[in-house]
């Protein structure tokens, strides 16, 4: 016995989709989901106005100087939890130049990935790196996409042998990626906190600088059947907040709106998805919510995305502030400590359940 157990459990490692998809008509049965959960490939149409919120317009202070951007983010988040966000200040060249890193990335050669493989010793999984999700079961159903974690706040927890060294602009420009994505961060959290009617910083301080951002980098191979199989099946980000860019070539991003209905994310070039993370939704005390989303997969083509997802710091216990609380709207979930809840999401993203069904009281 090596004590892991793989070996004996070939099924917990496994294939990279990519590699899959070169050679495969048709995807394995282990990525086909039940005929009753299949997704729509093309997803409903979001009605006007679809959710666009000016970043530039917004204020981090008490005063808001274009009162009806604060309406509109209200109304994003009130109807879909996530909006997109313009007026970030990133230029589209380097939002351009991030995108074709995260891209580059991808078309390594296999070698090259590997040597930032999330199975350590070919075999033990870890959260960082490359690869997949873990396997937990024999019948899990599979996501049609790889991914790759790497942690880039803060300093004192990023592993630098995970850094990848090409495309050779990679890492630089990440390092810059994580910057502006705090400011525009910290600006959401400051405007967020105001419209649930809690004091500016409320949610700025929960990300301290102890608190940990991950970036995944995901990559949706082409797949021959989009319509029995997941991109990325069904869920909300364990997350404060998460930022995603996304290809803004093909689209594959849903959201599930009041009506249960899966309406598609639009694209709007330049723009970053910003959308609300479970602990936000704990913390507020239900008033913002988490989307449920998901990913479907392209015919031709592939796709790629970037998310920031951002996680107070793992020893922090997450739980409705006080001021969000009284005898009218008691206390709607438990108590529990970040490092819990996100080994929680592993599990719950594996077995397709919710991780924030668990603390709801
Ligand atoms: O690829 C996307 O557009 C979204 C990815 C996502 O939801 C995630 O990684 O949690
Ligand atoms: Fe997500």
């Amino acid at each position: 016995m090596t004590g892991d157990g793989n070996q004996d459990q070939p099924w917990k490692i496994p294939p990279i989709v990519q590699e899959l998809a070169a050679g495969v008509q048709a995807p394995p049965s282990r990525y086909v989901v039940r005929e009753q959960d299949r997704p729509d490939v093309a997803g409903a149409v979001m009605p006007e106005p679809i959710p666009l919120v000016d970043l530039s317009r917004l204020s981090a202070a008490s005063d808001d100087p274009y009162p009806d951007e604060v309406a509109k983010l209200r109304s994003a988040l009130q109807s879909w939890g996530l909006f997109l966000a313009v007026g970030h200040g990133m230029e589209p060249s380097f939002v351009a130049e991030m995108m074709n890193v995260t891209k580059g990335f991808y078309k390594l050669p296999r070698e090259e990935k590997q040597k930032y493989s999330n199975l350590v010793n070919g075999r033990e999984f870890r959260i960082e790196g490359y690869g997949n999700d873990i396997v937990l079961s024999e019948n899990q159903t599979l996501d049609w996409c790889d991914r790759f974690y790497i942690i880039v706040e803060p300093e004192s927890r990023k592993v630098h042998s995970l850094w990848p060294t090409q495309p050779p602009t990679f890492s630089d420009t990440l390092r810059e990626y994580t910057a502006r994505c705090r400011e525009i961060v910290n600006l959401v959290l400051a405007n967020m906190a105001k419209l649930v009617g809690l004091h500016e910083r409320y949610f700025v301080d929960m990300l301290d600088e102890e608190a940990v951002t991950y970036a995944r980098l995901n990559y949706y191979p082409h797949c021959p059947e989009p319509d029995r199989v997941f991109g990325l099946k069904p869920h909300s980000d364990a997350s404060v907040i998460t930022v995603v860019l996304i290809d803004d070539t093909v689209s594959g991003l849903q959201v599930q709106g009041d009506d249960s209905v899966w309406y598609d994310v639009p694209i709007v070039p330049n723009a970053l998805l910003i959308n609300v993370g479970d602990v936000i939704e704990i913390l507020s005390n239900g008033l913002l919510k988490s989307p449920v989303h998901r990913v479907v997969t392209n015919l031709e083509r592939e796709r790629v995305s970037l998310v920031m997802f951002y996680s107070m710091e793992p020893e922090k216990e997450i739980e409705p502030a006080p001021e969000l609380v009284d005898e009218e709207r008691p206390g709607r979930y438990r108590k529990t400590k970040t490092k819990d809840y996100i080994a929680e999401l592993f599990e719950t993203l594996a077995r397709g359940t919710r991780a924030l069904d668990k603390v709801k009281i």
